[in-house]
């Protein structure tokens, strides 16, 4: 009987053997080569580049840039016009008799594959709403996660109306990353907020170190070491009293924007890694029924979905979509035009910046961000930047409003409604020995940041787009070129290369001058319209 085999082979060979194979490899090339010279073909000649003391290195390097990218796109649109029209030719081979009969068949056989398929397929964003309404629902208590950097931009006035709505249900804010805000700030943000509604300083637990060994295998949950958490104790001991004045069982939900850090709070008052906890936005897809003890159930639940009629800033930090879709240029930009401009500068430690552009150009060129040909790669940088600021490590802050104005949907009657049966002054205790107790970002990584108010969210999926505006102008621009693509080839090379790809709302790119009104990108475009050939500068 053959005996199995226990170990693979081993791929080790002689010395003798090794460089008979490499003399046989450069052997061949050799040949490749000389055939190809027989034949007029010659290596092409390497492009050494726009060199360093050429005069407007910068804008040649970004619109040769452009350029490259209109051809792209060009070739992207030719390559679906090819395959609309094979697909033309196919249909029409078809005969119609034939056709029929096959549709027929074809209905009948697929249908209840493609009921599975469409319930598949339902738009994610849907999918939130309805598991967001379904934690709402089984909650007694809402736990609206909210991060200490921008805790106004993190709040929901659609999802808080909800809840108060529901009546009996009560609605406790979780401050959470106060470590990566000025102890002072948080201060300030815990007076305000705690004017409408019970407020609790948090700090969640995340020991990279351990998340490494994250493991739900086997439904085996890792142990969890939780040196660093702070306001643990004193949401356990709000949630506990709650129960007892309640005298039943209770659920407690957790809301939040992507990436707030709900499912680390989750983790945190377990004191086990058993939701899945991570850097990317929207990790959370449904809702997770989390016993904490005997009496109290924790809910982890999808994040909020951001509706599309928030400020570009806000979109750029609370939108669960991947950056290419919110365009990194875009993106960053808006974040960075609400920045202190002095402040960015020492943090990425690049000189003094006159827009967003610029910034992202210097920092490309700081940090050996480079393409082909040696030109800066604005768009790393720019997608560098943004996902520093949703992450988790960087510290920016900013003010709370001067005055407290209760928001539209909460009055005094609701706050105090809000507050009955919370033991206020011992919260009031508790937060105050977390702050003590935790470490203020370092000088470096403190940012001021301007917060663009509360984020609207959508509740309803009725209200959910179907398509993003990306995707719509995509089609507009195939449907466009199905009217006439050589039109459009011609209409491509008349326009001018800025403008047409990309267009920045006047607040997107003013990071450093937000008075100026105009993007970057369009005063390039009109520092190069305006640009007189006929003339000789000296
Ligand atoms: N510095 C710091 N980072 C935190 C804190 N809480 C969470 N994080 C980090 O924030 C990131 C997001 O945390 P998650 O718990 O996945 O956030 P989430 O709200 O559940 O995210 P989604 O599932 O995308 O909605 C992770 O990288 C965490 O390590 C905190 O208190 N301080």
């Amino acid at each position: 009987m053959k005996r199995p085999k226990l170990k693979k082979a081993s791929k080790r060979m002689t010395c003798h053997k090794r460089y008979k194979i490499q003399k046989k490899v450069r052997e061949h090339h050799r040949k490749l080569r000389k055939e190809a010279k027989k034949r007029g073909h010659k290596k092409p000649r390497k492009d050494p580049g726009v060199p360093n003391s050429a005069p407007f290195k910068e804008a040649l390097l970004r619109e040769a840039e452009l350029r490259k990218q209109q051809l792209e796109e060009l070739k992207q649109q030719q390559k679906l016009d090819r395959q609309k029209e094979q697909e033309r030719k196919r249909k029409l081979e078809v005969s119609p008799g034939d056709e029929q009969s096959n549709v027929e068949t074809r209905e009948e056989s697929d249908e209840p594959k493609r009921k599975k398929a469409k319930a598949g397929k339902q738009n994610p964003k849907k999918l939130h709403c309805q598991e967001l309404k379904k934690v709402i629902e089984a909650s007694d208590i809402v736990l609206e996660v909210l991060d200490a950097r921008d805790p106004l931009g993190c709040r929901c006035p659609q999802i808080e109306e909800a809840v108060i709505q529901s009546g009996s249900k009560k609605l406790i804010l979780v401050l959470n990353k106060s470590d990566l805000v000025p102890k002072e700030n948080l201060e300030n943000w815990l007076n305000y907020l705690n004017k409408e509604l019970p407020t609790v300083v948090f700090k969640a637990s995340t020991n990279l170190k351990n998340r490494k060994t994250f493991k739900i295998k086997k439904k085996k949950v890792v142990p969890f070491k939780s040196k660093i958490c702070c306001g643990k104790e004193a949401l356990w001991k709000l949630l506990g009293d709650f129960q007892q004045s309640c005298g039943k069982d209770i659920q407690v939900g957790v809301i939040g924007f992507p990436n707030v850090g709900k499912s680390s709070v989750i983790n945190s008052l377990k004191q086990e890694w058993i939701c899945n906890v991570g850097i990317s936005m929207g990790l959370t897809r449904s809702m997770q029924i989390v016993p904490l003890d005997k009496q109290i159930t924790i809910i982890d639940s999808p994040c909020l979905i951001i509706s599309p009629c928030n400020s570009p800033t806000a979109l750029a930090l609370r939108s669960p979509a991947s950056i290419e879709e919110l365009r990194p240029l875009e993106a960053a930009s808006a974040i960075l035009s609400q920045a202190d401009n002095e402040q960015v500068v020492l943090k990425y430690t690049v000189p003094e910046y006159k827009d967003s552009l610029h910034f992202f150009t210097k920092l490309a060129q700081r940090r050996g961000l480079h393409q082909k040909g040696g030109s800066p790669n604005v768009e790393s940088a720019a997608k560098l930047v943004w996902s520093e600021w949703t992450g988790a490590s960087l510290g920016y802050y900013c003010h709370p409003p001067a005055s407290w104005n209760h928001s539209l949907h909460f009055n005094e009657n609701i706050a105090a409604v809000m507050k009955k049966g919370f033991n206020l002054e011992e919260l009031e205790k508790n937060n105050a020995h977390s702050i003590q107790v935790l470490k203020g970002p370092h000088l470096t990584n403190r940012i001021l940041f301007r917060s663009s108010g509360l984020t609207n969210g959508i509740l309803d999926e009725k209200d959910i787009v179907e398509e993003s505006p990306r995707q719509t102008e995509d089609k507009q621009d195939a449907d466009d070129q199905e009217n006439g693509s050589g039109e459009r080839n011609a209409e491509i090379s008349d326009v001018a290369p800025v403008e047409e790809t990309r267009e920045l709302s006047p607040e997107q790119s003013t990071a450093g001058k937000p008075s100026d009104g105009s993007s970057a990108l369009d005063r390039a475009s009109q520092e190069d319209e305006t640009y007189d050939f006929t003339t000789d500068y000296i």
